[in-house]
């Protein structure tokens, strides 16, 4: 659905902020991880459109992002920034929800429809009065997750969605991506949470330093431990435990985690 080759991208001439970048995406949950700076929100916005890069080449659905204009992209892909106040302006849920459909010229009453279940997604269909800059930061974020979804693209990238949410807020995410996957739609996102990437990803990328260092399904990726610490980040809480109780396998939940432990060592 993806495919980058050889991208390049610097905000300042001589500077690269990503450094010949080669990959693949597919319909699997992918998490996208790496320490402040590393380079994984230029990475989508290039994917998005906004950015162009400096070298390389990328292909939407088989279209170059060099060939295209980020309104003929939008209908291929959407992005929830990782601050909703950089998305929400209209005066009611409704109408924040329903924007994006209305502006790829859905007709009004199908517009609603897709935002209505789009909202229904995210828990918030009772909310559809409400001005949506009266709601707290984790009901900002599951609009900005709605409006998104409403515009039904077969990509959806999220930066940062857990930021914010309480346990019953990420519960929510959690069904929220497994929905959409199960829809057949690639669902990209970038995430600090390791639980949170080790309970719910196929597959993690880890970037450090504008480049790539590991890109596998997740139990792998979370099995270099040395890699991971290169790159300034933690395994799981979870796989940490099973590693002191001395498994050999990494395990990536607590259910593993009590199941090996139940085991006669
Ligand atoms: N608009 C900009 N102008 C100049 N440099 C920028 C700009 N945006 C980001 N950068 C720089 O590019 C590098 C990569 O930033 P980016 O935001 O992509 O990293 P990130 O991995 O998403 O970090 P975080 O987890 O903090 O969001 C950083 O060194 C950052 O300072």
């Amino acid at each position: 659905m993806i495919k980058i080759q050889d991208v390049c991208f610097g905000y300042n001439e001589g500077q690269d902020v990503l450094q010949g970048l080669t990959l693949e995406f597919d319909q699997r949950t992918t998490a996208i991880i790496g320490q402040n700076g590393a380079g994984k929100t230029t990475l989508v916005k290039l994917l998005k459109g906004l950015l162009k890069p400096t070298g390389g080449d990328i292909w939407v659905a088989g279209v170059n992002s060099k060939d295209v204009t980020v309104a003929q992209l939008a209908g291929k892909i959407g992005l929830v920034f990782q601050n909703p106040n950089d998305q929400i302006f209209k005066r009611t849920v409704l109408e924040e929800v329903m924007f994006g459909p209305l502006n790829m010229k859905v007709e009004t009453a199908a517009a609603k429809q897709q935002a209505l279940q789009a909202l229904e997604m995210v828990g918030l269909a009772d909310q559809t009065d409400v001005n949506p800059h009266d709601l707290g930061l984790s009901e900002k974020k599951l609009i900005s997750i709605a409006s998104i979804v409403a515009m039904n693209t077969d990509i959806i990238i999220l930066d940062e969605p857990t930021i914010a949410q309480d346990a019953a807020g990420k519960r929510r995410i959690a069904q929220i991506i497994e929905q959409l996957s199960q829809e057949g739609k690639l669902v990209m996102t970038i995430l600090h949470d390791m639980d949170f990437v080790a309970a719910h990803f196929e597959r993690t990328i880890v970037m450090n330093r504008g480049k790539v260092v590991l890109d596998d399904k997740t139990r792998e990726v979370f099995s270099h431990q040395d890699l991971l610490r290169e790159a300034c980040l933690d395994t799981p809480y979870v796989t940490q435990l099973g590693k002191q109780w001395g498994l050999p396998e990494t395990v990536l939940t607590t259910e593993e985690l009590i199941s090996a432990m139940k085991r006669p060592r």
